[in-house]
C-alpha cells in the first residue's frame, strides 16, 4: 500500500500539492486523475523519491522509496516514454538496469518478451516511436517484479492493441494482490481499466473512491420515443413532479435524466402515451469526472475570500 500523510510540496510561490491524504490500495488499479497542473506527476515523484515533499511522508508499506532496500524489485515505475539511452538497444537498456539491481539478465527477456519487444530487442532505442517507448518503459518497471506500478500516462501513443494489452496487463497485476497506480487523461480508457480514482485538482484531494462511485455521482440519459407528440408536454410534467429532468430535443423524442427506464415507461403508460424505444446512455467517468472538478471549482471560486485561500470543498 502506497501511503501520502499531509504531503505539502511547495515550488517556489507554487502550491504543487497541499495536504493531501490518501492512500492506495493493494489489489485494485487506482487511476489518478487531475486537470494539468493539478499535481499529478509531483505527487508520483515524490513517491518515488525523485524529489522531497515540503511537509509531510509518502511511504510504500511503511517504507519511504529512499530507505526501500530493493527498490526495483519493490516499485516499478514509468515516468517518461523516452527515458533510456537513444544510442542503447532496448535490451542492453534493460541489461543495464537489471545489473544495477542485482536482477538476473534471464529476467530481462522474459519482460521483452511480456511487452512484446522481442522483434526489436536488439535495435537502437533512439528508433523507438513513442508506443514503443511506452513497451521499453513498461519493461523497465516490470524488470524487478515488483509488488507496486507506478505509471504516468503510459498509453499515450500507444494503438489499440496496445492500449488493450496495458489494460489487461495492469488488471492482472491487482489481481495478484499487487498495487498499481496509473495517471491519464484518457478518460474513456480509464474508465474500462481502473477500479478506483484519485481525483486531484490544483494541488488538492477532490475524490478517494471506487469507479462506479464516481460514475453514479451523475446519472444515466433515458432517451424516450412517442408517435404521440402531443403527449409529450403532459408526460414532461409527470416526469417533472417525479423530480426528473426532461428536455425535448426533437417532436416526439424526450432526453430524460433522474429516472429509470421503468419508471419513465409506467409514467408514460399513465400519460396514455404510446412508446416507441426507451433507450439508456450509461453514465461515464469522464461525465462524473467533470462535474467533480467543475462543481469543485465553482464552489471555491464562489465563496473563496481570495485566490489563495478557500474551503476544502469536494473532498470526500
Ligand atoms: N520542478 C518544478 N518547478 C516549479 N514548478 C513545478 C515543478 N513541477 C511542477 N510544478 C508546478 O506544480 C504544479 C503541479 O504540476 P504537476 O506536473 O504535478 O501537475 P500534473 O497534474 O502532473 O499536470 P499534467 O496533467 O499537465 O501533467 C503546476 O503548477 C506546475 O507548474
Amino acid at each position: 500500500m502506497i501511503c501520502f500523510d499531509a504531503v505539502t510540496k511547495h515550488y517556489g510561490a507554487t502550491t504543487a500539492l497541499d495536504a493531501v491524504t490518501v492512500q492506495v490500495r493493494s489489489g485494485h488499479v487506482t487511476g489518478l486523475l487531475g486537470p494539468n497542473g493539478a499535481g499529478k506527476s509531483t505527487a508520483m515523484r515524490l513517491l518515488l523519491g525523485l524529489d522531497r515533499p515540503t511537509r509531510g511522508r509518502v511511504t510504500i508499506d511503511g517504507i519511504p522509496y529512499a530507505r526501500l532496500p530493493r527498490p526495483l524489485q519493490t516499485v516499478g515505475a514509468h515516468l517518461d516514454a523516452r527515458s533510456y539511452h537513444p544510442r542503447r538497444s532496448a535490451r542492453a537498456h534493460l541489461l543495464a538496469l537489471a545489473r544495477y539491481a542485482g536482477i538476473p539478465s534471464r529476467r530481462v527477456d522474459e519482460v521483452i518478451e511480456l511487452v512484446g519487444l522481442e522483434s526489436v530487442a536488439r535495435r537502437r532505442a533512439g528508433s523507438f516511436s513513442l508506443g514503443m517507448g511506452q513497451r521499453l518503459g513498461i519493461a523497465a518497471a516490470l524488470l524487478g517484479d515488483p509488488a507496486v506500478l507506478v505509471l504516468d500516462e503510459p498509453m499515450n501513443g500507444l494503438d489499440t492493441d496496445g492500449v488493450r494489452w496495458i489494460r489487461l496487463l495492469l488488471k492482472e497485476f491487482a489481481s495478484e494482490g499487487r498495487t498499481v497506480l496509473v495517471s491519464s487523461h484518457l478518460m474513456a480508457e480509464m474508465h474500462q481499466t481502473v477500479d478506483r480514482v484519485i481525483v486531484m485538482g490544483k494541488g488538492r484531494l477532490l475524490a478517494d473512491c471506487s469507479t462506479d462511485e464516481l460514475v453514479s455521482s451523475v446519472s444515466d440519459v433515458v432517451v424516450l420515443r412517442t408517435p404521440d407528440v402531443a403527449a409529450a408536454p403532459g408526460l414532461t410534467r409527470a416526469l417533472d413532479r417525479a423530480g426528473m429532468s426532461v428536455a425535448e430535443t426533437s417532436p416526439g423524442e424526450l432526453e430524460i435524466t433522474g429516472g429509470t427506464p421503468a419508471r419513465i415507461g409506467d409514467a408514460a403508460f399513465d400519460e396514455g402515451m404510446r412508446v416507441h424505444s426507451l433507450s439508456v446512455t450509461p453514465a461515464t467517468l469522464e461525465e462524473g469526472y467533470l462535474r467533480l472538478v467543475e462543481d469543485a471549482f465553482e464552489f471555491r471560486r464562489a465563496d473563496a475570500p481570495s485566490a489563495s485561500g478557500g474551503p476544502e470543498g469536494a473532498s470526500r
